[in-house]
């Protein structure tokens, strides 16, 4: 199982948790979020000083192409992740440059699969996070056994609320298996401050999932 570590921010912080080898790392760049990277985040250190085993990661909520163009030249991102209510069109306009994730917002009720169906060819991955008005970052978790209804071969992330307590019930419940773990809020000691000694646990709880 991979994983992904989002709204990073500081440069001390994001070198002590890179240190812990991520798959992904996560920075926002939709400024009413508490985690929004603004004017802090290091530029040298992502271009030149990162390393390529943690792909770098630009969340996004409906920014325009140019928008979204621009951060992933000044900060050389891996990935997109596009958080907000994005067309086909748009993903479709970043194949082939980066990798694109597009995110789904689930709660308590039925959720309809098949509005992914015109994703389904212009992404390389799903992410399934809790709904909300804020898009994300919320610290909630959604219904996972909804995700039982997922029919798509395409890898998903999994976020929303995940937490160390909570990251050993994945083995519980029966829902396809998701390509990565994504946590933010649950590993935090303020916004984007994330707790490096509560990320290296759950580097454990992960490996030990059987999932
Ligand atoms: O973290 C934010 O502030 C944020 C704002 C707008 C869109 C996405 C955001 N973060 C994403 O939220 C999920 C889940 O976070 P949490 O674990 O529930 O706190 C994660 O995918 C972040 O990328």
């Amino acid at each position: 199982m991979k994983w992904k570590v989002c709204g990073m921010r500081e440069t001390a912080n994001i070198e002590a948790v890179l240190a812990l080898e991520p798959d992904y790392m996560g920075f926002i760049f939709y400024p009413p979020s508490p985690r929004f990277v603004g004017d802090d985040l290091d530029e040298n250190l992502l271009k030149n000083d990162f390393p390529k085993s943690t792909k770098k990661v630009g969340v996004f909520v409906n920014a325009s192409e140019a928008e979204i163009r621009q951060e992933i030249q000044k900060y050389a991102l891996d990935v997109i992740q596009l958080h907000g209510s994005e067309s086909p069109e748009l993903c479709k306009a970043f194949q082939n440059e980066v990798e694109v994730i597009k995110v789904f917002g689930l709660g308590k009720d039925d959720f309809d699969f098949s509005q992914l169906n015109e994703y389904e060819n212009v992404v390389d991955f799903f992410l399934f996070d809790t709904q909300s008005k804020k898009h994300g970052g919320t610290g909630k978790t959604f219904d996972w056994n909804l995700l039982n209804e997922y029919q798509s071969k395409k890898p998903y992330f999994l976020s929303g609320g995940i937490a160390i307590d909570n990251v050993q019930k994945l083995e519980e419940i029966n829902i396809p298996k998701a390509f990565a773990l994504d946590v933010n809020s649950k590993f935090e000691i303020t916004p984007a401050m994330k707790n490096v000694d509560l990320l290296a646990e759950l580097k454990i709880e992960i490996k030990k999932l059987k999932i």
